[in-house]
């Protein structure tokens, strides 16, 4: 994991940035902002960019920035994604977090996902406690690939931690890290494996089921093709896992899928995200996932803006049949 302090000057210019960028816009829609931003990164302050270039170049499993301005009059922690979507909740947050991951990669969103917005917000919301999204909060969300089932998933999943008073962990698994047995690699190295879109992809799920039923179970509208969950150069793997989203072709690769979250558990890293803290995880090199907690709906929940990010956004163009940052 690297990591960069940002100093109080540091993050006062920071601050001072996103205000200036705010004066100027008349409504808030970060989709707007999307093709100005990249620019609009060369004015942070230049220790901050020099990390951030290097941890694109050296494929950092993790990269925290820690100190980044959030309001001091921040808003009550909204009551589900929705209702932050409909409030405009946390804007000057939205655009920290699309100046900092400017640098790593280019911003995107997905249609089928919250309303189709560029940055996402993280928060518990009532009757999703034991969903198997991000609005969840009584059960563990395993590990998982940001958007494992879709060939253009972020390079990047970037968290930025508005609230978090009970400390919970966020969890990783880095591939570095994780203990395979031979067999077992060689088997995920193969293309036995489905994916498919999870829970928080409305739309994209033609029968929504309850989440008991085996991953394969799950209909879609598309035909999903076989992957292998563990390919790229052999010196520096990357890794494509949900167990919740995927199956295995026959029984030696669903046997591959138990191993490898077997160990997974024995690799399992967690940083407690403070306010002020943006995580970027590599989408590539490691899996997150989330402690469960308590969720108070009281206003002061754990909040956290989401942004996805890819090296080049010429990726997702390529294979749409119009120049959009969102995937249809
Ligand atoms: N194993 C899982 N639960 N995968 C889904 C992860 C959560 C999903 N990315 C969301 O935004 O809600
Ligand atoms: O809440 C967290 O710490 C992680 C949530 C997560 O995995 C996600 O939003 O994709
Ligand atoms: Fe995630």
């Amino acid at each position: 994991m690297s990591r960069i302090v940002l100093e109080a000057e540091e993050r006062a210019q920071v601050a001072a940035l996103a205000d200036e960028v705010l004066s100027g816009v008349e409504v808030w829609d970060p989709l707007q902002l999307v093709d100005d931003v990249t620019g609009l990164a060369e004015r942070l302050p230049l220790r901050l960019r020099e990390f951030l270039v290097h941890s694109r170049i050296s494929e950092s499993d993790i990269t925290v920035i820690s100190g980044l301005p959030v309001d001091e009059e921040l808003v009550p922690t909204p009551i589900g994604w929705d209702l932050a979507a409909k409030t405009g909740a946390g804007q000057r947050e939205e655009l920290v977090l699309l100046l900092c991951g400017a640098v790593l990669g280019d911003p995107f969103g997905w249609a089928t996902q919250q309303d189709g917005r560029v940055v996402h917000d993280v928060c518990p919301a009532p009757g999703m406690e034991k969903s198997l999204t991000s609005a969840s909060s009584e059960v563990a969300l395993s590990l998982h690939t940001e958007d494992v089932h879709h060939p253009c998933r972020g390079d990047y999943v970037s968290l930025f931690c508005l609230r978090n008073p009970d400390a919970v962990g966020t969890t990783f698994v880095r591939i570095g890290a994780l203990d395979l047995p031979p067999d077992t690699r060689r088997t995920l190295a193969e293309q036995r494996f489905r994916f498919y879109p999870d829970d928080s992809h409305v739309g994209a799920v033609l029968n929504a089921l309850d989440g008991n039923e085996p991953a394969d179970a799950r209909v879609t509208d598309r035909e999903y093709d076989p992957g292998s969950a563990i390919f790229g150069p052999a010196e520096r793997p990357y890794l494509r896992f949900d167990v919740d989203f995927m199956s295995g072709a026959d029984d030696d690769a669903e046997h591959a899928i138990r191993t490898a979250v077997d160990c997974f558990a024995r690799s399992v890293e967690r940083v407690v995200l403070a306010p002020g803290d943006a995580v970027f995880v590599d989408n590539y090199r490691v899996v997150h996932g989330r402690e469960p907690f308590v969720p108070r709906y009281d206003g002061k929940d754990r909040w956290l803006k989401r942004l996805n990010l890819i090296r080049d956004i010429r990726r997702l163009y390529a294979i749409s049949d119009t120049r959009s940052r969102i995937i249809a």
